[in-house]
């Protein structure tokens, strides 16, 4: 028998005019789906995580497994109140659920293998969830010559300053996505380990499908990232290691793992369907929407508006490809990657991917899935290019003060040596007459 493991996308109240494509998605289902889970119900689903749009809860229960499904909202006010506790509270106070949904979302759970009764005796699945952010350095002519910084450093790390400074981070990332994306080894190890050293929203381990290290909320700066031993207890059931470097070699899986898989080559190619950064895309956007170019006109001061003139005067076709790509590499570069592992023993029969970690001689099966692939809706498309500048004007900003700052303390060094050195030459001369003295 399949019992399948599933999570249950739950759609917030759409306050901040989030997502609605998946309720309209649900609805198609209406007919021919009996079952409403009522508020009894909720007891057979936990908490599995949460984004800015979607509370997500796996399946825990017994029943048949169901494609779309109808809920009340009783079902959804007990969901929400069986799992308020487990919430981080910013998420709490910025979205509820919407109590009106008639219907949610199942999807696979990606966090755990489908449990095929019988057939494994050992289940024990480790999860790690990576969301790599953008892995490219643009390279557009239609970037601003005051944003050439864009061209060497990448937007992650720029972000990240920018973060700090407002408070949603305590401190700086040592995770470089250009290590990830880099298509060496030795880099994507590095990225891994920089990862788990500083997790951020961008690293999770899961087992069993439960949380074991890492933010649960998502946000960029969550408070535990301490090791428990149920984590390393739990790495000790998939992981054989007489030397106890469990988590070294676990680290390893996951680098071998994405290196082997070619997963990130890919995403990387869709990625790199933003050809133009958004300094280029913004004027085919006010285009498309048929209004005013709000750059073009800013930059009329300056008389840089002309050097937009070949992107306003393409065809609409073109324009529509050219914003439509942006938004496509935009989700590219904000999803997750989930990869889930349990080690193979002898079951030949697998239908898995297979990965060899060399340092433990052990062989694992693995499954790879991308989640959050909700399309960046059109009207983020002049948020992009303000949040776009305000990293970068902030960047700049930074270097330029921090380069007056390490200036300032040169001239400081500069003069204490000067000092130190009068004051070296005024006591050589007292010491020089001092012996003089003695002499005489
Ligand atoms: O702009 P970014 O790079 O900060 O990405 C946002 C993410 O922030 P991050 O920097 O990864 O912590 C942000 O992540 P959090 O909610 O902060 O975990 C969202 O994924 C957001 O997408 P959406 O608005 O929910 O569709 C993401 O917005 P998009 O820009 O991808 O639309
Ligand atoms: N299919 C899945 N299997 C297991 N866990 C999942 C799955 N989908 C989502 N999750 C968990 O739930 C969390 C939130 O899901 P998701 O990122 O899709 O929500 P969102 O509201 O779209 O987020 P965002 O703010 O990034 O847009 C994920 O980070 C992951 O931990
Ligand atoms: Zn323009």
């Amino acid at each position: 028998m399949h019992l399948y493991w599933t999570v249950l996308l739950i759609n917030y109240n759409p306050v901040h005019g989030i997502c609605i494509h998946v309720v309209k998605s649900i609805l198609l289902a209406y007919k021919w789906m009996a079952a409403v889970l009522g508020a009894k119900d909720a007891v057979e689903w936990i908490y599995r995580g949460e984004g800015a749009a979607n509370l997500v809860l796996a399946y825990c229960g017994s029943a048949p497994k169901f494609i779309h499904v109808l809920v009340s909202r009783e079902f959804l006010e007990a969901v929400e109140k069986k799992v308020l506790g487990q919430r981080p509270s910013w998420r709490v106070d910025a979205a509820k659920v919407n109590p009106l949904c008639d219907s949610v979302l199942l999807i696979a759970d990606h966090s755990k293998f489908p449990h095929v009764s019988g057939i494994f005796k050992e289940d024990f699945c480790v999860s790690v969830e990576i969301k790599p952010k953008g892995g490219f350095l643009p390279v557009s002519e239609f970037i601003a010559e005051e944003n050439a910084v864009k061209k060497k450093i990448i937007r992650f790390k720029m972000h990240q300053l920018l973060k700090l400074h407002q408070g949603k981070i305590r401190k700086i990332s040592k995770y470089d996505p250009l290590d990830m994306f880099s298509g060496s080894k030795d880099r994507v190890q590095k990225a891994i380990k920089s990862l788990f050293l500083t997790p951020q929203n961008n690293f999770r381990v899961f087992l069993n499908g439960s949380l074991a290290f890492g933010g649960m909320d998502g946000s960029a700066d969550s408070a535990s990232y301490t090791l428990d031993q149920a984590f390393l207890d739990g790495l000790k059931h998939i992981i054989v290691a007489k030397d106890g470097m469990h988590i070294k070699y676990f680290l390893e899986l996951i680098a071998e793992t994405i290196f082997k898989s070619g997963l990130l080559d890919r995403l990387l190619e869709v990625q790199k369907l933003d050809a133009i950064d958004i300094e280029g895309a913004i004027h085919a956007y006010y285009d498309i929407v048929s209004q005013p170019c709000m750059v073009c006109r800013e930059k009329d001061g300056n008389k840089l508006s002309g050097r937009y003139s070949s992107l306003h005067s393409m065809p609409r076709d073109e324009k529509l490809k050219i914003v439509r790509d942006y938004l496509i590499s935009s989700t590219a570069k904000d999803l997750s990657l989930m990869i889930s592992f349990r080690s193979r023993g002898n079951n030949l029969e697998s239908p898995y991917k297979v990965v060899f970690l060399e340092s433990t001689k052990q062989t694992f099966d693995y499954k790879a899935s991308f989640i959050d692939l909700d399309m960046k809706p059109l009207k983020k498309m002049e948020y992009y290019y303000k949040l776009d500048q305000q990293i970068v004007s902030f960047y700049v900003k930074m270097v330029k003060d921090k380069e007056a700052i390490d200036n300032e303390r040169e001239d400081e060094i500069r003069c204490l040596e000067d000092k130190d050195l009068s004051a070296f030459l005024r006591l050589q001369r007292n010491d020089v007459s001092t012996l003089s003295h003695t002499s005489n």
